[in-house]
């Protein structure tokens, strides 16, 4: 075909729908094209007379200044081409997106001439929808990402939403450029988790979601993402989610979790949670052999105490006893509360010999303490107890809560105030020979 150049080089300008713009940089002349003109709303005769003060008083001009200190750096040879997108006020007073583009036209000998020329674009729709997208992902409670993985080590964050800073103090740029500044901050503990997902992600190819903490600032908070994959136009899978901190709700689900297994008045573990420790300690009795002793508490004539002082008081009785097994036994003991009076204790790796002793300790503690009535006087408790150890001949937990019991009554029958163990029943000796014992509840109020 034997077109001319200049015709070619019209029909490209009018098929890209370009504006056109030359700028004599020496003498501030310009020239638009029609299409320049008609972008913004106008006909390029309303626009007469033509110069650079035009283009100045139509760009925002804080696009104007970044523009001037682009083409300024274009002219100083420090970048190859300009290229600034800049706000365009419209004729009927709209903003419009401009791309703004061109280079300094040389001779063919290389020699600068004194004009600029480029084009115009109007991207308009493009940047709108970039910015509702940004606007969006500023205002969901949480960080928006997106990933592509080449393998399933090799995790590349493709875009990452602002947020990440407020959340993690680390720029999405920064987690973009390289995965592991935010897999480092992964918690210790859960970062096998988080891999596991991130290779369940590559190997299944479906929605995956994981909870976890991050550690910020030196303190744990815990996040949920989801992730699921989306084929992009070009066939390449790319991960699409959103990463939402759920502190508040890990800490309530801790706070009910901690209730539901707590006695409320004396904060050692309710009866809920001892059967629960009791079903474990047997497995790993059944399995392993591991040993174990049990030592059922109860306040004597409590109901006595609660008559005589009121309730309030007895409540304080509780708390205390609680206090002084809390303070006695170790921190692999578990201690619960699992009845009014009635206090239970495992003890694991520990012979029914050393357990005995634990609870007569523990009985002379509360029976050597000071409690205060109503009215501040001082008075006694006491406690009786029943101890045992796991043995092969005990089948069920209930028969071993059954065989505790029954050394506790028969402590009580006995006389209160003591210490049974399934040795010292059989030989009808109480543990305590009574000397050590101070006068007992039903003698004291
Ligand atoms: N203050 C208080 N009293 C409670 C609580 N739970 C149960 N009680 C009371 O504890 C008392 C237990 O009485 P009993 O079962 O007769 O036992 P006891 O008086 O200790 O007699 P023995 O066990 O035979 O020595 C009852 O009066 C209950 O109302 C509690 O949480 N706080």
């Amino acid at each position: 075909m034997n077109l001319s150049a200049e015709l070619r080089l019209k029909a490209i300008i009018d098929g890209t729908r370009a504006g056109t713009w030359e700028w004599n940089i020496r003498t501030g002349d310009v020239v638009f094209n029609e299409r320049w003109a008609t972008m913004l709303g106008f006909t390029l005769d309303e626009i007469q007379p033509l110069s650079i003060e035009t283009w100045n008083q139509l760009c925002h001009p804080d696009d104007l200044k970044r523009s001037y200190e682009l083409i300024g750096q274009h002219l100083d040879n420090k970048i190859p081409f300009y290229e600034c997108l800049c706000r365009v006020r419209r004729k009927d007073g709209s903003w419009c997106w401009i791309k703004d583009r061109g280079m300094l036209v040389k001779q063919a000998d290389g020699t600068p001439t004194e004009w600029m020329m480029g084009t115009h674009i109007d991207v308009s729709s493009e940047q709108e929808s970039q910015q509702h997208f940004t606007h969006l992902a500023a205002s969901v409670p949480g960080i928006l990402f997106s990933f592509e993985m080449d393998s399933p080590d090799a995790l590349r964050f493709t875009y990452v939403s602002e947020r990440s800073y407020a959340y993690f103090g680390i720029t999405c740029t920064a987690i973009e450029e390289d995965a592991s500044a935010f897999f480092d901050i992964v918690h210790p503990l859960d970062s096998s988790e988080v891999h596991a997902t991130v290779q369940n992600c590559y190997r299944s190819l479906s929605e995956a979601s994981c909870q976890f903490r991050m550690v910020i600032d030196g303190a744990e908070q815990w996040f949920r993402a989801v992730a699921r994959p989306i084929q992009d136009p070009f066939g390449k899978l790319v991960w699409h989610g959103m990463l939402v901190n759920i502190d508040d709700q890990k800490q309530l689900e801790n706070t009910l979790a901690r209730l539901s297994i707590t006695d409320e008045l004396t904060g050692l573990f309710n009866r809920r949670y001892l059967t629960q420790a009791l079903n474990d300690a047997m497995e790993l009795y059944q399995r392993y052999q591991s040993p174990f002793s049990l030592i059922s508490l109860d306040v004597d004539h409590f109901k006595k105490i609660n008559d005589h002082h009121g309730h309030l008081v007895g409540d304080n009785v509780l708390s205390k006893i609680a206090g002084l097994m809390a303070d006695r036994l170790r921190t692999t003991d578990i201690v619960a509360r699992t009845g009014g009076e009635e206090f239970l204790v495992i003890l694991p790796n520990t012979t029914e010999k050393e357990a005995t002793q634990i609870a007569e300790t523990l009985r002379q503690m509360v029976n050597q303490a000071e409690f205060l009535g109503h009215d501040n006087t001082p008075f006694i408790v006491a406690i009786s107890g029943g101890v045992l150890e796991m043995s092969e001949d005990i089948a069920s937990v209930e028969e071993l809560l059954k065989r505790s019991d029954q050394l506790l009554y028969e402590a009580k029958d006995r006389g209160r105030n003591m210490v049974l163990d399934e040795q010292t029943a059989s030989t009808r000796a109480p543990l305590h020979s009574g000397s050590n014992a101070r006068p007992h509840n039903d003698v004291e109020i």
